[in-house]
């Protein structure tokens, strides 16, 4: 049992609800919100189809180390920080300015910007709940760091299905805390996050289809001085018969431009920088 509730995005007291739980547990769910869904299915059949296609049509999309772009093979997947096993996915990964295979073009640009302005909305609610003295320090207001930045990424993660050949330990995501402002989740294909308790103790995050899943990343935690925690979360392995089905995500990751300051440490190109060559992606 989840003990995240869904708000409904259009209910009265929506940003107040919907950011308490933030503040509480650095996780918020939203259901009757604008993404449509139909959208988000269609990518993931899509994808899922790209993902277990040809190798050869996968590797000519091979990531480029600099940009960040493109696919992500499960051999250079990333490894969580204090972790010693590599996650088992795979990913491809879409900028605006990046590479992005012709025939999946259409649906995932339009849902990159659908889910953009979602999360305009969502960070000035973020910024409305947050105590006056929280909110004096940050360098601009929220939407404002992520307007035309060309750095919120839209990651399509493939979790392929069980071989019984992984390495003893590895789990599809290594639990992490995200590394950006924001991240947007469309309910995935399959359950299988999990969110950690302040106890250290696990609960499951709703997995039903239709609802938008969002949470604090380790940049709003840096901005907000701790007031909205960049929470732990990770990704199980499937048991029994689900251990047959891959498993497709989403999640849009919102980046701020690179020279906005994010506290007295850090501008965002600054942590970025740190952070991904902690992942061994860098
Ligand atoms: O696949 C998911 O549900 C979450 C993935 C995730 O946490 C990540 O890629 O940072
Ligand atoms: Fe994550």
């Amino acid at each position: 049992m989840t003990e995240l509730v869904a708000v409904d995005f259009e209910a009265e007291k929506a940003a107040e609800l919907f950011t308490k739980s933030l503040h509480e547990t650095g996780f918020g769910v939203l259901k009757n919100h604008p993404i449509q869904k139909q959208l988000v299915e269609t990518i993931y059949q899509e994808w899922e189809e790209w993902f277990k296609g040809d190798e050869n049509d996968k590797e000519a999309y091979l990531y480029n180390k600099e940009t960040q772009d493109g696919f992500f093979p499960s051999r250079v997947s990333e490894t969580a920080k204090g972790h010693k096993h590599k996650d088992i996915k795979e990913y491809y990964h879409v900028y605006p300015n990046g590479r992005c295979p012709e025939s999946l073009e259409k649906h995932i640009r339009a849902y990159y910007k659908e889910a953009g302005l979602l999360a305009q909305t969502l960070l000035s609610w973020v910024e409305a709940y947050s105590p006056p003295d929280i909110a004096a320090a940050y360098s601009s207001p929220l939407p404002e760091m992520i307007k035309e930045s060309h750095k919120t990424l839209l990651r399509i993660l493939h979790y392929p299905p069980m071989t019984g050949d992984e390495e003893p330990g590895a789990i599809r995501a290594a639990a992490h805390g995200d590394i950006n402002l924001l991240t947007v989740l469309p309910a995935a294909n399959e359950p299988g996050l999990q969110v950690q308790r302040k106890d250290g103790s696990w609960m499951d995050a709703p997995s039903d289809f239709g609802l938008i899943i969002v949470n604090i990343g380790d940049m709003l935690q840096e901005a907000s001085q701790g007031y909205y925690p960049s929470t732990i979360h990770r990704v199980i392995n499937p048991s029994g018969k689900a251990s047959d089905k891959s498993r497709i995500s989403l999640p849009l990751f919102l980046h701020p431009r690179p020279d906005v300051v994010l506290s007295e440490r850090h501008t965002a190109d600054t942590y970025l920088e740190e952070r991904l060559r902690e992942l061994g992606v860098k």
